[in-house]
């Protein structure tokens, strides 16, 4: 059996409040796999990005890379996570020194440094910013120097946290382009449900903390009953195919209340 490039069993987190904000979450995710991860404002697609790459502690649970427990506050290069906030992850005086930062950590120096900081550069169309201080940036192009600086490392799963927000339309085609012809693994949090249709074939929608939907692109995003309930629409180049293909529909795996136990819901 191939071992799932991450695993998450039963992951919870419970605030000191009593807020549950994630409940039993069990996914995996296979190599190369690209997943939309959807769910209403608070939902906690955040949170579950946050446990994934050990930057918080889950309150029970677990989650695995190859087989490995992913240890919370452990460096781990090979997650590329970008925030939802550009400002959380730039210091640098200048771009290129911020793209460059995660590559240094990891050992790269000299021409070789050089090197993958510009073609993380160019990946991303950033070259002419390279050299200007990250707070001149805008809000745009500090997502895409989040984004650089992330490729630099050459994470084996990218998580993504509302990737095209602040992106005008051409740097969000421009990502699109760019994440749909990478091979790595990514899970990508977002409201740009066209977005989600476009790059991801699988689609995770979560409310309250819990799974409530996981399966094919179309069928989840297609399911405007489903959609409706958790605060979601159907994209609008799927309401066509909403209201005449219902073979699409039998393929929806909604995971009802009585079935959360906590088990894998694939
Ligand atoms: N540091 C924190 N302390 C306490 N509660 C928090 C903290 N961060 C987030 N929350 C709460 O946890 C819940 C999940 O938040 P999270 O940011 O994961 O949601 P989300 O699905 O990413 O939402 P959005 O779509 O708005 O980005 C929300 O109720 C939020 O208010």
């Amino acid at each position: 059996m191939t071992l799932p490039l991450l695993q998450t069993q039963a992951l919870c987190l419970t605030r000191p409040s009593g807020e549950k904000v994630l409940q039993e979450v069990s996914l995996q995710i296979a190599q190369g796999e690209r997943i939309g991860l959807i769910g209403p404002n608070g939902a906690g697609k955040t949170t579950l990005m946050l446990c994934l790459t050990g930057v918080i502690r889950a309150s029970a649970g677990e989650v695995r890379m190859d087989g490995t427990p992913v240890a919370p506050g452990g460096f781990h290069p090979e997650m590329g996570f970008v925030f939802q906030q550009a400002e959380d992850q730039l210091f640098s005086p200048s771009v290129a020194e911020d793209v460059a930062f995660g590559a240094r950590n990891l050992g790269l120096s000299g021409a070789a440094l050089d090197k993958t900081v510009a073609a993380a550069l160019t990946r991303v169309g950033i070259t002419a910013l390279a050299d200007r201080p990250v707070h001149h940036l805008s809000g745009g192009e500090k997502r895409l120097a989040c984004l650089a600086g992330v490729l630099a490392m050459s994470p084996r799963l990218l998580l993504l946290d509302e990737p095209s927000a602040a992106l005008d339309l051409r740097n969000r085609r421009r990502l699109i382009e760019l994440l749909g012809g990478m091979d790595q693994a990514m899970l990508i949090a977002s409201h740009d449900l066209e977005l989600v249709l476009e790059l991801c074939p699988r689609v995770i929608l979560i409310d309250d903390g819990q799974i409530m939907a996981d399966g094919a692109a179309r069928s989840v995003l297609g399911d405007a009953a489903l959609m409706a309930r958790h605060g979601q629409e159907v994209p609008h180049s799927l309401i066509h195919h909403a209201r005449v293909d219902h073979a699409h529909q039998r393929h929806v795996v909604e995971i009802k209340a009585d079935q959360r136990t906590g088990a894998d819901r694939r």
